[in-house]
């Protein structure tokens, strides 16, 4: 069984593109839960463009799955999930300007600092997580933090899916299943995240030897709004005659 953490950093982007508090970000996260989701993932990202630090305390309060909490850990970021203790935290070397994450970790040249920053959260009872490309080597590395998990950075599997064919959604895939046995074999749990979608999640979960967790966001807040569009206008519709 796979647990579904939904990233909730789109609902915090359409809320602050009018100031107000519509969607409400807490409540969405509550209902996200009641629907059946194991899961709320945050990705503060420093200029708060869209998840808050005040929306992680105030999702700490009322979250009842599982809490996990993704970002760089410079201080600020360190500070707040030592505050929040969520049930995990994900560790993305993403730089302040970056759009989306774009990268795994270089758990080999980044050793020391990962084993520093992962220690500090697993003496406050912070379970840890390193995002990695699939790459073995990064996943060897990863092993030798301390880390508890590892996210496979899904990105560019999703690329190769797109792409159609058997032959490239193969291709596309092979680096996750080596990386996925990598870290199993080393004792290290697998999540996965990062454009996953209705469409490749299935071809992704049949694969993927001993998947722990997935984080979506930006396809499954899109395909919410696809989803119940025809809905919502008819129910306008209605409300016109
Ligand atoms: C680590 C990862 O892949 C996701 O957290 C993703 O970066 C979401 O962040 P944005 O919503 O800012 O794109
Ligand atoms: N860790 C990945 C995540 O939280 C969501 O990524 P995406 O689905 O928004 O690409």
């Amino acid at each position: 069984m796979t647990k579904l953490s939904v990233n909730v950093n789109k609902i915090a982007t359409l809320r602050n593109a009018r100031g107000g508090n519509v969607p409400d970000l807490i409540k969405v996260a509550m209902d996200i839960e009641a629907f059946g989701a194991e899961g709320i993932t945050i990705h503060p990202r420093p200029d708060e463009r869209h998840i808050r630090y005040q929306d992680a305390r105030d999702l700490k309060k009322v979250v009842t799955t599982e809490f996990n909490i993704e970002g760089n850990p410079v201080q600020k970021f360190m500070d707040l999930v030592l505050e929040v203790k969520p049930t995990q935290v994900t560790l993305v070397p993403d730089s302040v300007d970056a759009i989306t994450s774009n990268a795994g970790w270089d758990t080999i040249k980044h050793k020391d600092f990962l084993k520093e920053v992962i220690s500090t959260f697993k003496q406050n009872g912070i379970r840890t997580s390193i995002f990695v490309d699939a790459n073995t080597k990064m996943v060897e590395g990863a092993a030798e933090t301390g880390t508890d998990r590892i996210e496979l950075y899904t990105e560019s599997y999703a690329h190769a899916y797109l792409e159609g064919d058997a032959e490239r959604c193969r291709a596309g895939i092979l680096p996750f299943i080596e990386a996925a046995k990598m870290a199993h074999s080393l004792g290290l749990g697998i999540n996965a995240g990062h454009d996953l979608s209705l469409d490749n999640i299935k071809y992704f979960k049949e694969n993927i030897p001993h998947l722990l967790e997935v984080s979506i966001g930006h396809a499954l807040i899109c395909e919410s709004l696809y989803l119940g569009l025809e809905n919502v206008v008819n129910m306008y519709l209605n409300k016109l005659k």
